[in-house]
């Protein structure tokens, strides 16, 4: 795992330098992946790496664990709460629809958690603008499959490091890099709302999916789950569908 660690650094600086750039930027949510990606950049980039924790009417307790975080690597760091802004678009267009008698409450839970995420990339951007970063996604191969993640929301980014890592060897990754056990050891959430976790809203586990896609035999049941996942996101992995040259 070592070697595969000095790869992925040496990779994010060839990455950054080839960009012409000076370093890099990932949100630190307080979950596994951004504890990985933070502790990878840092050491690619020692005084020109940043962690940003980026509250958007989150639990509290995740900023301590982003906090834990930012320590075990010693990231530069800082916070910007995004719970206002998204109050403000988010209560603007549901005033907007609803004038109209167009509001879908169906599906207002999900078009206001994407929208946290979308929020979180606008402002990862505007930052690494700033300092002049590339911006560091945290997807593994598990969410990269089945296309659990925010298109342009936490998708948007310009490297995807862990693409290649099921979720148990960005687990093994994180013990050896020293992300701290109570980060590892806690179920994998979105965070976008109250009491989500990603296996309960998949409906299948990351065990499931990283032995899936180790080739693996699975229930038929989590194959389904897995497939049909897969499917309905296969856009979240292309570039936006373009016509034929008429
Ligand atoms: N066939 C097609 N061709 C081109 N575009 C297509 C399309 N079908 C949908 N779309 C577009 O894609 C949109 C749906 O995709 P998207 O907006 O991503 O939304 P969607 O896939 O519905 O939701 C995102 C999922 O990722 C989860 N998530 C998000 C963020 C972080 C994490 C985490 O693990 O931390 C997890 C979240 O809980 C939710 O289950 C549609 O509104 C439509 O605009
Ligand atoms: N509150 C937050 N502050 C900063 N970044 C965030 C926040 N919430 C989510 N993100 C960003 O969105 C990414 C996607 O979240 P995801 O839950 O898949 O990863 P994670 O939280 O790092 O790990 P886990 O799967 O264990 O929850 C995060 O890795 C992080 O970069
Ligand atoms: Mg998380």
């Amino acid at each position: 795992m070592e070697e595969k660690i000095s790869k992925l650094v040496q990779w994010i600086q060839e990455k950054v330098n080839d960009a012409g750039l000076n370093g890099a930027i990932v949100g630190v949510s307080g979950g596994i992946d951004s504890a990985v990606v933070a502790h990878l950049i840092k050491r690619a980039f020692p005084e020109n790496s940043l962690g940003v924790i980026m509250p958007c009417k989150s639990d509290p307790k995740d900023q301590e664990y982003a906090l834990e975080v930012i320590e075990s690597c010693g990231i530069s760091h800082t916070t910007i709460d995004l719970s206002e802004t998204h109050t403000v678009l988010f209560s603007e267009m549901e005033r907007q629809l609803k004038e109209k008698g167009e509001w879908n409450e169906e599906t207002a839970r999900l078009g206001d958690a994407n929208t946290r995420a979308r929020l979180r990339m606008t402002t990862l951007y505007a930052v690494a603008n700033n300092y002049g970063y590339l911006v560091v996604g945290t997807d593994n191969a598990a969410e990269w499959h089945t296309g659990y993640f925010t298109k342009y929301g936490d998708g948007g980014v310009d490297l995807v490091p862990l693409v290649h890592f099921t979720k148990g060897e960005v687990r093994e990754m994180a013990k050896v890099l020293g992300v701290p056990d109570s980060i590892i050891n806690k179920p994998p959430s979105a965070g976008l709302w109250e009491g989500q976790t990603d296996e309960n809203e998949m409906g299948t586990t990351y065990n499931m999916i990283d032995s899936y896609l180790k080739g693996g035999q699975i229930p038929e049941k989590d194959k389904a789950i897995i497939d049909s996942m897969h499917k309905r996101t296969e856009h979240k992995r292309q570039l936006a569908a373009a016509p034929p040259k008429f």
